[in-house]
């Protein structure tokens, strides 16, 4: 994978850095509708903070169209659901239409919800001579296990996988997921990535050197036409010392 590091002191760095980047890069989109893929997690709860405190007024929000890369098959309201967080600290924060938020719905049959989820990303999103959807920006995470979206390592042929979206399984607690795949992943214009904490460091070590167990982690098998960039606190980045 060909990606450009940014790295920051910390996890607010971070945040602060990517979301005066997002802003900067939605001024330079010219067309009427762009297509912007969240992460999960923990890590990007900082930038919707931020996004909501000092830029709500600074963004066109009737143009950007939200997505999200994986959800978990929880309803809205539990503290695992990857919208519900988002919800509370961005969306209600912001006058985005609610017909510009396109939730996962994580309470749906997850089979059934992926396939409408797929449908639901090539009516909103340009789509390649594949017939495969482009977003304008993927923001992804990636765990300490190396999974970006909710493709994790026990599941790596997701990457591979013919559908849009598919089902995928925690491999820990077994909770079920709806996430994109690898095809859908790879054709977004632009991927950045938002990694932080030194648990991730070993793991980011072997991808970009291409050590160790680096084929077995998911992230490392995104690729774009487009630029990837991984913006990582010190911690993160502290591979190699
Ligand atoms: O389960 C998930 O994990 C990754 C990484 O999450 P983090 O808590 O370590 O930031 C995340 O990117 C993905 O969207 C999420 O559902």
């Amino acid at each position: 994978m060909q990606a450009d590091k940014k790295i920051f002191a910390d996890n607010p760095a971070v945040a602060q850095a990517f979301a005066e980047d997002f802003v900067a890069w939605l001024e330079t989109q010219s067309q009427p509708k762009v297509t912007v893929s969240l992460s999960g997690g923990s890590t990007p709860t900082l930038l919707f903070e931020i996004l909501a405190k000092q830029f709500a007024d600074k963004i066109d929000w009737s143009r950007v169209h939200l997505f999200w890369g994986d959800e978990r098959c929880v309803p809205p309201e539990d503290p695992q659901s990857n919208y519900g967080v988002c919800k509370s600290l961005l969306l209600d924060h912001v006058s985005i239409p609610e017909s510009n938020v396109h939730r996962v719905i994580g309470e749906s049959d997850p089979e059934a919800e992926a396939v409408r989820y797929g449908d639901e990303m090539k009516a909103h999103c340009e789509l390649n001579a594949d017939g495969l959807p482009m977003l304008d920006l993927l923001i992804l995470g990636m765990g300490g296990d190396g999974h970006t979206a909710s493709i994790f390592p026990h599941q790596i042929e997701l990457l591979k996988s013919d559908a849009i979206c598919a089902v995928a399984t925690h491999p820990e607690s077994g909770q079920k997921r709806v996430s994109m795949t690898g095809p859908v992943l790879c054709a977004a214009k632009k991927i950045d990535f938002l990694v932080t904490g030194a648990g991730k460091a070993s793991v980011l070590g072997e991808i970009f050197g291409k050590t160790g167990d680096w084929e077995t982690y998911p992230t490392s098998l995104i690729e774009s036409k487009g630029p990837i960039a991984f913006y990582l606190d010190e911690a993160a980045a502290s591979f190699g010392k």
